[in-house]
């Protein structure tokens, strides 16, 4: 299948590029009853994304990471934010990218990453792809206190919770961002059970 017969782009505009790129992009689609109707769009242009969730089968627990996510802030959400360690690309790749990250924010070298899902997670605005992955860890893969780059403002703490934990802080409102919540809940689908 493909799209290209039912949306032809006519014009691309850079709003802003600075740290990301804003784009408005104005196009003709193809509605459903075969009319071509134009419209206009702003998209937010991210590097695709790769998370993961370190889990022990034996200890039942998951590593999770704390930091302040300014957005958040801004939309009313008056507490650092817990999330499952994740990370832009920068052209690695997922797998690749997924490891660094994990070290750099959690302190843990991971062996085994499993891919487990690719998803778009604001569509409608956001280009960026997220790909996730679980992987088992023990205390021993600790090889530094992660905390993340200092120079790139981050300031990184790092969790380690029973699942059963971490599930109820979904129920109660602890845990609300939308990657970690996909990972904990594949975990307790078909990891924990
Ligand atoms: N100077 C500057 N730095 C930025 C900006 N936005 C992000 N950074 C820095 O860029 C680095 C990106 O860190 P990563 O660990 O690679 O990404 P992330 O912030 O965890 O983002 C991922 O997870 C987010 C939460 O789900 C996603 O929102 C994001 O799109 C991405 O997938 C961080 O040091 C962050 O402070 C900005 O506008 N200006
Ligand atoms: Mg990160």
């Amino acid at each position: 299948m493909t799209l290209s017969d039912r949306v032809r782009i006519k014009d691309v505009r850079v709003l802003s590029d600075n740290w990301t790129v804003l784009k408005s992009t104005t196009f003709e689609y193809r509605r459903a009853n075969g009319e071509w109707q134009t419209q206009h769009r702003e998209t937010y242009e991210r590097d695709n994304a790769a998370a993961v969730l370190p889990y022990s089968r034996a200890g039942r627990t998951v590593i999770l990471v704390r930091q302040f996510r300014l957005p958040a802030y801004i939309r009313g959400y008056d507490d650092l934010l817990i999330e499952a360690a994740a990370g832009v690309l920068d052209d690695a790749s997922p797998e690749e990218r997924i490891r660094a990250e994990t070290e750099e924010e959690t302190g843990y070298r991971l062996h085994h990453v499993q891919k487990i899902f690719e998803a778009f997670m604001s569509p409608g605005a956001v280009t960026e792809k997220m790909h996730f992955f679980i992987a088992e860890y023990e205390p021993e893969m600790r090889v530094s206190d992660g905390g993340g780059l200092v120079h790139e403002g981050e300031d990184i703490e790092v969790l380690e919770l029973s699942i059963d934990d971490a599930l109820a802080m979904i129920a109660d409102g602890r845990i609300v961002d939308a990657k970690t919540i996909m990972l904990l809940q594949h975990a307790a689908l078909h990891i924990f059970r």
